[in-house]
């Protein structure tokens, strides 16, 4: 678990190259293979090309870099095959199937109360205010009708025109009214809508981030929790563009409604005729979203390639390789042929679009041809008047352009609330794997920590990582543990800070007299309160100098006097204060104000975030491996020092030259505790683990 050479740049995260939620629709469970019909229904390019030898790899062009399996030869050579992440959208397996249109009604009513119950949560005068708004649009598109049929009434009544015109102003003026109601409606609805949206997306996320950030951290090593964690990060803003969706989809719904009501009651026949013309739309519209659907399914690993291909290309950290060894190239031909294929897939998609678009249109030309045949028939057999036709004509229009765009809203809302559903999801998860909030509160002060008998294996392994282990952490003392890599050292650090629980075995906080508290019943809080970490992979803040110290305290206000003290305990305060921007200076590049530093800097500043904890325990693992040989001797002397007034001071460490003034050695083997003493002790066993690794250090200074 090195950390990487840049430790200010984070590493890619699979990012999209598309709008972020959308693309993790329905990716494809790992190892269910397209089908050949899926194959050849989301990808014909794979159907006149052959497969490409990697082995061999030669720059290729898009247009021969797919194999048979749909996998291009760069995502072969960069990636060894089809790249997937290991995520859990892979659950929407099957929504393909879910999205048709009878299922889509039937899980509408159940969307409309997620969101509806999250905007009522938020704020209610706003959701209350939306409401309203949208049952106006509804009933003014319903007043616009009623106006419509009666200035049409008036138009074509007997009498001379200008007594036609005048008996049509009332019905004008209605026309108008209502267009002013509708404008008014519109953009209260958008004031409120606009207010709701950021709100609602404020009220999940916070819920799922508060969640996640109290799961015990052994349940985050569990694959399957792990995934379902992660994959609630991306419906967090569904919940916000579904009540968009849900403002638009209700928009339609009512004033379609009212346009049926409207037109039933001036002739039975315009109903039937409304749903005739408007169906094969809508179908058209089923066809588009599954196709699209179903086309992002198989390419958003492909995409995902791509996009993490142009990451690199900009990546502060891989600079260097992509200048000195042509790395650059590599990945930019990468990058050319795989979008080059995705070019393809696209103008399939706008060719079957432009299909159905035909398909549907002549239909619903053939319908129209019928219905409009069936008015006119009404209208000269005497069975409607013909301003009511004129009206007919003007509903079915504006009710089939609805009726296309409602499919399409429920379609796209239908697919937020998969996400919505991994974050609902991820958060119930969450809630059932948290760190208890209750608990014993510790001794005061405690004294010291004993770890007996304890065992702990991690959920993916197969092997335990510690192994019965004994030993005990006594304030005013540094215990160093130290053993061959793997053998157990930070995962007995972590057991020690409350982080992981033993899976058998007890630690015991212990008080002056005696009286002790097991972790598992203690106050989480209060362990955690109690301990400072400075962890081999500890995180770099993109954030001031300032701020990543005071970090190491987010459960209090910062107190600045204290963050320099520690600064200054860890020595980076002169370096920070020496920066164009002091304690202000972002410690990562690219930004306004940025600074690079350099690996030994940050793990100064590291120890500074954990010193200006102020705890009792001090788990310091690996704190001197990027320092320079002064700063490493200086690092352990102040640990000494914070020994000395009272601290307990866990420090793992490979340096074995620090070790020899430590209280306490414990070396681990395996996961065992294979030997136990000061130095003095150890080095006087002639085939002891310890003196052998000891030994070994010194012989390379040519002092054995
Ligand atoms: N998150 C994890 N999931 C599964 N196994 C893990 C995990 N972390 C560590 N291990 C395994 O547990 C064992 C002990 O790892 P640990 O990191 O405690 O060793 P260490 O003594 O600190 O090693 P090093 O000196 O290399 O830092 C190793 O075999 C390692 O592979």
């Amino acid at each position: 678990m090195r950390r990487p050479a840049d430790t200010g740049t984070p590493e890619p995260a699979p990012v999209s190259i598309d709008e972020p939620g959308r693309e993790r629709k329905g990716e494809p469970r790992e190892g269910s293979e397209p089908t050949a019909a899926d194959a050849t229904t989301a990808d014909p390019t794979t159907a006149d090309t052959t497969a490409t030898d990697t082995t061999t790899a030669e720059p290729t062009t898009a247009s021969d870099a797919t194999a048979s399996d749909g996998v291009s030869a760069a995502e072969r050579e960069l990636f060894g095959g089809r790249l997937r992440w290991d995520d859990a959208f892979v659950e929407h397996e099957g929504a393909g199937a879910r999205l048709r249109f009878g299922h889509m009604a039937a899980a509408l009513p159940r969307m409309a109360g997620v969101v509806l119950r999250a905007g009522w949560d938020s704020d209610p005068r706003a959701m209350a205010g939306l409401v309203v708004a949208q049952i106006g649009q509804g009933l003014t598109a319903a007043f616009v009708l009623v106006a419509v049929n009666g200035v049409l009434s008036s138009l074509f009544a007997n009498g001379p025109t200008g007594d036609k015109l005048q008996q049509s102003l009332p019905a004008l003026a209605l026309l108008v009214l209502v267009s002013v109601g509708t404008a008014l409606l519109t953009a209260w609805s958008t004031a409120m809508s606009g207010r709701l949206e950021p709100q609602v997306e404020r009220a999940v996320s916070l819920r799922y981030y508060r969640a996640v950030t109290e799961v015990e951290v052994a349940a985050t090593e569990k694959p399957e929790i792990q995934r379902h964690l992660e994959a609630g990060k991306f419906g967090t803003d569904s919940a916000r563009r579904m009540l968009s969706l849900s403002v638009g989809v209700a928009n339609v719904v009512i004033g379609m409604v009212a346009a049926a009501v409207v037109l039933a009651s001036l002739h039975w026949a315009l109903l039937p005729m409304l749903l005739a013309i408007a169906l094969p739309k809508a179908w058209g519209a089923v066809q588009s979203a599954r196709r699209e659907f179903i086309s992002r399914r198989h390419w958003v690993d492909h995409r995902r390639a791509v996009a993490t291909l142009l990451q690199y290309l900009t990546m502060p950290h891989a600079a260097g390789e992509i200048r000195a060894h042509s790395a650059g190239s590599m990945l930019l031909r990468g990058y050319e042929e795989m979008s080059g294929l995705m070019e393809t897939e696209q103008r399939r998609l706008a060719r079957a679009q432009a299909q159905t678009d035909l398909v549907a249109g002549a239909f619903s030309g053939l319908v129209s041809l019928g219905c409009y045949g069936v008015l006119w028939w009404l209208l000269t057999s005497g069975g409607l008047p013909i301003a009511v036709g004129g009206t007919a004509v003007v509903a079915i229009r504006t009710s089939t352009a609805r009726l296309t765009s409602l499919v399409q809203q429920v379609n796209r809302m239908y697919e937020e609330m998969l996400l919505l559903g991994d974050t609902q999801e991820a958060i119930r998860l969450a809630s059932r794997h948290a760190i208890p909030r209750t608990g014993k509160q510790l001794p005061s002060p405690v004294r010291e920590i004993q770890v007996r008998d304890v065992s702990f294996t991690y959920p993916a392994a197969t092997v335990p990582s510690l192994h019965r282990v004994d030993m005990s952490v006594r304030r005013g003392e540094v215990t160093a543990l130290v053993g061959a890599n793997g053998s157990g050292k930070s995962t007995l650090a972590k057991i020690l800070g409350g982080l992981l629980l033993p899976d058998s075995g007890d630690v015991w906080w212990v008080g002056p007299g005696g009286e002790r508290v097991e972790v598992r019943d203690a106050a989480r809080a209060d362990v955690f309160r109690s301990v400072g970490m400075l962890t081999q992979d500890f995180p770099n803040w993109q954030m001031t100098a300032a701020a990543n110290i005071a970090v190491g305290a987010g459960d209090r206000p910062r107190d600045s006097a204290r963050v320099k003290e520690a600064a200054r305990d860890a020595d980076v305060a002169e370096l920070i204060e020496g920066l164009p921007h002091g304690w202000d200076s972002i410690v990562c590049k690219g930004y306004e104000r940025g600074v690079q530093l350099s690996g030994g800097q940050w793990q100064k500043l590291g120890t500074a975030r954990s010193l200006y904890r102020g705890a009792p325990f001090l788990l310091v693992d690996e704190p001197t491996s990027a320092l320079d040989p002064h700063a490493e001797i200086e690092a352990f002397d102040r640990l000494r020092t914070l020994a000395d007034s009272g601290v307990a001071v866990v420090l793992v460490t490979h340096r074995l030259a620090a070790t020899a003034s430590a209280d306490h050695i414990y070396v681990l083997d395996r996961g065992h505790i294979a030997e136990h003493g000061t130095h003095a002790g150890l080095m006087s066993r002639d085939d002891g683990l310890y003196r052998g690794m000891f030994d070994a250090q010194a012989a390379q200074y040519g002092l054995a």
